[in-house]
């Protein structure tokens, strides 16, 4: 979408194995709220967390919100040690950014410190639907189909981006791709509208349009899609002692996800060579438990890297 909205030069194909509702973006919590990765500038990582923001932002306050699945929501993230920055990177991005008052922290016995912000909730079941409604509108296309060969694509197009997530471990093949195999439940709850989240990643509860999403596990190198009853029992114990009033809540459904992780985040120019021709390559893989967070914004940054390539090839046809 971001390609065929800021490049319109360019026609637009998604190629994908799989779309919504069977992708692993479909069942994220879908809470805007950045990781950090290493060896990339908090700069650059900021922008990107902030361009998805301002995007969201924008969806949330139009007639499209409710089609589009974006909404504000408020709460707190509760940390047992004190974090080692009390103010993250994100915390000018997000909305009325404060530590948490003591009366507030009282409810949490086991918990020292609280950052109490307004952030966004976009949950994808609706978003992707709705995100393809306008790619087509934008004039692009979607195929269905499994890549195995890059260098065999680039015959047909002009230019291509990766953005295959865990596939990259095969399709290029990156190594550096692994699993985090996460699992949550769906709550009924309907009087929670307040998120609370352990700043360990282990623990959180977001409420949503239709049920509250209470996680989690981060199992690194785990594959298993399957249900794990223990981990089930697990979550709720742990969400339970973070919002007692979740005792009565009945439990709706599980999912679980792998999240496509790498030791950073890759969004980078590569190119192919094939037949005489050189096609521009940029990579959008690896964002690990943040991709919504920094979607727009890294979609973004790819998009400008492609017209950076696109601007160097014109030059060089010139020359
Ligand atoms: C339990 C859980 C909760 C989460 N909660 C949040 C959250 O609250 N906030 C947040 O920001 N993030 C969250 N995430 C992380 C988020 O889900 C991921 O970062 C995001 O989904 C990654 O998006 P992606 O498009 O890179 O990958 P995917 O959604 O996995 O999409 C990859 C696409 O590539 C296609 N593909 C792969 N290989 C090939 C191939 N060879 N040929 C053709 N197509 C191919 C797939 O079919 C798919 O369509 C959560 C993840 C989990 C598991
Ligand atoms: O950690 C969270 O709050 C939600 C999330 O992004 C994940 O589970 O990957």
């Amino acid at each position: 979408v971001c390609v065929a909205e800021t490049l319109p030069e360019c026609s637009v194909t998604v190629l994908a194995e799989k779309f919504s509702p069977d992708t692993t973006s479909d069942g994220a919590a879908g809470i805007l709220l950045p990781m950090e990765f290493p060896d990339i500038s908090i700069k650059r990582q900021h922008e990107w967390f902030k361009n998805t923001f301002d995007h969201l932002l924008a969806i949330a306050f139009s007639s499209q919100a409710s089609e589009a699945g974006v909404f504000l929501i408020s709460g707190y993230q509760v940390f047992k040690d004190l974090p080692s920055e009390k103010t993250p990177f994100w915390a000018d991005v997000v909305l009325g950014f404060r530590y948490m008052t003591d009366q507030e922290l009282k409810r949490f016995p086991d918990h020292k410190f609280g950052q109490a912000f307004t952030t966004l909730k976009c949950e994808c079941q609706s978003y992707l639907p709705w995100l393809q409604k306008r790619l087509l509108a934008a004039g692009g296309q979607v195929l269905q189909a499994k890549v195995s060969d890059l260098q065999e694509l680039a015959l047909d197009f002009n230019a291509i981006f990766n953005c295959s997530g865990l596939g990259s471990l095969s399709l290029l093949p990156d190594q550096c791709v692994y699993p985090v195999r996460g699992q949550i439940m769906h709550l009924h709850a309907p009087w929670l509208k307040h998120f609370t989240r352990d700043g360990d990643g282990s623990t959180y509860i977001y409420p949503g349009v239709s049920s509250v999403t209470a996680g989690g596990t981060r199992q690194q190198g785990d594959w298993r899609l399957e249900l794990d009853n223990q981990d089930a029992e697990g979550i709720l114990e742990r969400c339970r002692r973070l919002e007692p009033s979740l005792k009565s809540a009945r439990v709706t459904g599980h999912w679980v996800g792998l999240r496509p992780a790498r030791e950073t985040l890759r969004l980078e120019r590569d190119e192919l060579k094939i037949q005489g021709r050189v096609v521009p390559l940029v990579h959008n893989y690896g964002h690990g438990g943040c991709g919504v967070s920094v979607s727009w914004g890294t979609a973004l940054n790819a998009s400008g890297l492609l017209h950076a390539a696109l601007g160097e090839k014109m030059l060089h046809a010139r020359l």
